[in-house]
């Protein structure tokens, strides 16, 4: 304050109170994410609180002294490990959270480097742990972790269990002593696999995979370490001795390549901070193609003289910085677990959580898939749990924080019976681990996820048709009788039978009433009618939009029908090939099996499909009510089909047609097109860059055509083209 300068030299008592509580609460935080390789709060939140003592030592700088969290790399703790010192101190690094932060570092490289010429090295950051590798005269002398930075724990006999880890270090050139940097990390995809042998075993299982690579490189039986699948990527050297020259970070990582070392094909180097933040984009968009989690990038000053020059604060290099991305982990509360019914009668456990934000979005359910993997993730409701919400993909929970429990939390039981109808559950086929509602006709909630499905996207496509009339029309408050038993009626549906309908209005993702946020009541509506009892303009157009959905595509229409296994794409190849639902219905299995694009399990639920007398009644209504049951100009007054018989491959790049259209012209004149070259290919049509499949035509003789020889073809049949075809070489 301006008046208060005396105010200054002393902290409020205030100010001291609360910054003794932050540190001593990350500390504590510290203590379980380093030494107990399980924390109690996400990284994000353990970032904020320590970002909150950094801001209250920004305005009282004494509070700032050596041994606040904010000046030390954490992790000096007793542990049941030996003790062991680095030869050069290994750092943290610091932050930035965007590109305001990122640019101020960048800056500040610039005018400390000087005249001299530099280069930014970009790094994935790994999210594991960091170990500190001795290498004497080319063999694994020690391995430990990095501590304080200073002293880590001995942690060898578990290091060399890790099989990309080098024994011996091989080529040419090896020094006397290096320490090799780098990150131990445990891959996602196996993760779930170890928590189910933890909970199968009655030990605890881990909150993420970065706490289960901590956790198992930190066992005191290396035997245990052996049994989990850790990797390792190098990411820095510290101490070297008996090695002149090496002048560039990305060049020493090469040679430690050359030495067998796990360095990653990540890196880049870039020229200029625009560089850096392409590389920065890049990874942000495609943060989950890579082999172990990132939370961010690490950026390097490349030249190793300049980064001498630059120098260290007390926890981190002043050439380096890690920008983070935004997290994609939360920690919130399990709720409740509950079961929902799907299309095919599927019964699947959904986890409800407190809402929680995530990746920009408020997430309130997340995935469990089946028993099995609740099971595997040894959650129980009311845990605290760790959830990820990765880019589009489904919120899922990776697992509890067992640390937090009160004794509180129960099992999940699957239910018995269907959640919706009352039916007892059982696996389709003995040995599933899904349990289906088998009372596919007569369960409403079934119903009405076939319903939703048929007027999507995919399908039928009936604008107005949401998920709301899906339940009003199967399962409405009032009447007490649904306008709809099954999909039969669906195009004989009247205006006069909507009118009345009172419903709930659900919610999609959970199937769950939407609840009045001021009363907490759930939402009930009359769902087609306004106040004085007369037709919503939503239901009129509904209804005009079914009406005209009958004109779809055979394609749409028997995807909307909902058969197991066939979607878009198995019924677009069943339309083409047999052009109306009869003839489906009357092919052998064994013709159904051998159509490209369906094979022998999409064959037999067909079959089993058509063998039900209530689909064989909607087929019936359907066809009455004029919705179309035949491609287009099939039957008798098919178009010629020249090219019936023949199988064509087109690739590389053609000028006159795209991609599609090409196969399109080729298909509606009866011809196959198929992927890839044998010697059953009548024509391969080659564009610009053709690749393999040319070189594969040659080798086999099939005749190629150019564009010019494609149109030959379509215009006057195999013959005239075989005229024009390429020479075949030789
Ligand atoms: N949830 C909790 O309770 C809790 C407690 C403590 C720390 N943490 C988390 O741990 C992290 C803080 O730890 P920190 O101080 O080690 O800092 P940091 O993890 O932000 O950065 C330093 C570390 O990054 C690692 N790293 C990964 N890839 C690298 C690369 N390519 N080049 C260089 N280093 C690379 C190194 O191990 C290095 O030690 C934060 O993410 C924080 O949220 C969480
Ligand atoms: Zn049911």
């Amino acid at each position: 304050m301006a008046g208060d300068k005396q105010a200054e030299t002393t902290v409020p008592a205030e100010a001291r109170e609360k910054h003794a509580k932050l540190a001593e609460q990350i500390e504590e935080h510290r203590f379980r994410y380093y030494v107990k390789d399980a924390p109690v709060v996400s990284d994000a939140e353990f970032d904020k609180q320590l970002r909150a003592l950094e801001a209250l030592e920004e305005e009282y700088p004494e509070l700032r002294t050596p041994d606040s969290p904010t000046q030390k790399v954490a992790g000096a703790y007793e542990t049941e490990f030996t003790a062991v010192q680095h030869r050069q101190r290994m750092l943290s690094l610091d932050n930035a959270f965007d590109d305001l932060e990122l640019a101020a570092w960048a800056e500040r490289v610039h005018k400390d480097v000087g005249a001299s010429a530099y280069h930014f090295l970009c790094e994935l950051k790994v999210d594991g742990l960091a170990v500190n590798l001795t290498y004497e005269r080319g063999r694994l002398t020690r391995a430990a972790t990095r501590g304080d930075g200073r002293t880590g724990e001995d942690i060898t006999p578990n290091v060399r269990t890790i099989a990309e880890i080098p024994d011996r270090l091989s080529g040419d050139g090896v020094p006397d002593l290096v320490e090799i940097r780098g990150e131990v990390y445990f891959p996602m995809e196996k993760f779930e696999e170890l928590n189910a042998r933890l909970v199968a075993a009655g030990d605890k299982p881990f909150a993420n995979p970065r706490n289960a690579a901590a956790g198992s490189l930190r066992q005191k039986d290396p035997r245990v370490t052996a049994t989990r699948p850790l990797h390792m990527v190098v990411h820095g050297i510290g101490a070297l001795e008996g090695f002149e020259g090496l002048s560039r970070l990305s060049q020493a990582y090469d040679l430690l390549k050359t030495w067998g070392l796990p360095t990653s094909r990540h890196n880049k180097v870039v020229g200029d901070l625009d560089g850096v933040r392409a590389f920065i984009e890049y990874y942000g968009e495609n943060r989950h193609s890579v082999e172990h989690e990132i939370d961010g990038v690490v950026v390097k000053l490349d030249e190793i003289p300049l980064q001498g020059r630059l120098g260290s604060t007390s926890r981190a290099p002043r050439w380096a910085i890690a920008y983070k991305y935004a997290p994609e982990e939360v920690n919130t509360k399990l709720v409740n677990i509950r079961v929902g019914v799907g299309r095919t009668g599927r019964v699947t456990p959904y986890a409800q959580v407190e809402p929680v934000t995530v990746a920009g979005s408020e997430v309130e359910f997340a995935t469990l898939h089946n028993q099995d993997v609740v099971k595997a993730k040894g959650v129980l409701i009311g845990d605290t749990v760790v959830l990820r919400k990765a880019g589009d993909v489904i919120p899922e929970i990776l697992g509890p924080v067992a640390d937090l429990r009160d004794g509180s939390e129960r099992e999940f039981v699957m239910p018995a019976e269907c959640p919706d109808c009352g039916t007892p559950l059982r696996p389709m086929k003995e040995g599933d681990v899904d349990l289906r509602c088998p009372n596919a006709r007569g369960c409403p909630a079934q119903l009405r996820e076939r319903l939703f499905y048929l007027a999507g996207r995919k399908s039928l496509d009936i604008e107005h048709f949401g998920y709301v009339a899906a339940a009003a029309l199967t399962k409405p408050l009032e009447p007490s009788e649904p306008p709809l038993i099954d999909e039969g009626d669906l195009f004989d549906l009247t205006i006069e039978r909507l009118l009345p309908i009172k419903a709930y209005v659900l919610d999609q993702d959970s199937g769950l009433p939407k609840r009045d946020p001021k009363t907490g009541e759930e939402k009930v509506a009359r769902v087609f009618a306004n106040q004085q009892g007369e037709a919503k303009k939503n239901a009129l157009a509904m209804l005009e939009n079914i009406q005209a959905a009958k004109e779809r595509p055979l394609a749409r229409v028997l995807t909307g029908l909902s058969i197991r296994h066939v979607g878009p794409v198995a019924a677009e190849a069943l339309a083409r090939e047999f052009r109306s639902i009869e003839r489906i219905e009357q092919a052998s299995e064994e013709e159904l099996a051998a159509t490209d694009g369906v094979g022998a399990i999409i064959a037999a639920s067909l079959k089993e499909w058509f063998a039900e007398e209530w689909h064989q009644e909607i087929l019936r209504k359907w066809r009455a009510a004029g919705v179309r049951m035949e491609e287009e100009g099939s039957g008798e007054d098919e178009g010629p089909r020249p090219l019936e018989g023949l199988t064509v491959v087109v690739t590389g790049t053609l000028e006159r047609f795209t991609r599609d259209g090409a196969k399109e012209e080729l298909q509606t004149r009866g011809a196959k097109v198929t992927g890839s070259v044998s010697k059953k290919t009548s024509f391969v049509v080659v564009g610009d860059n053709p690749g393999s499949k040319y070189d594969k035509a040659m080798q086999l003789k099939v005749p190629v055509l150019n564009e010019d020889g494609f149109t030959v073809l379509l215009e006057q049949g195999p013959e005239a083209a075989a005229e024009v075809a390429l020479p075949t070489e030789e």
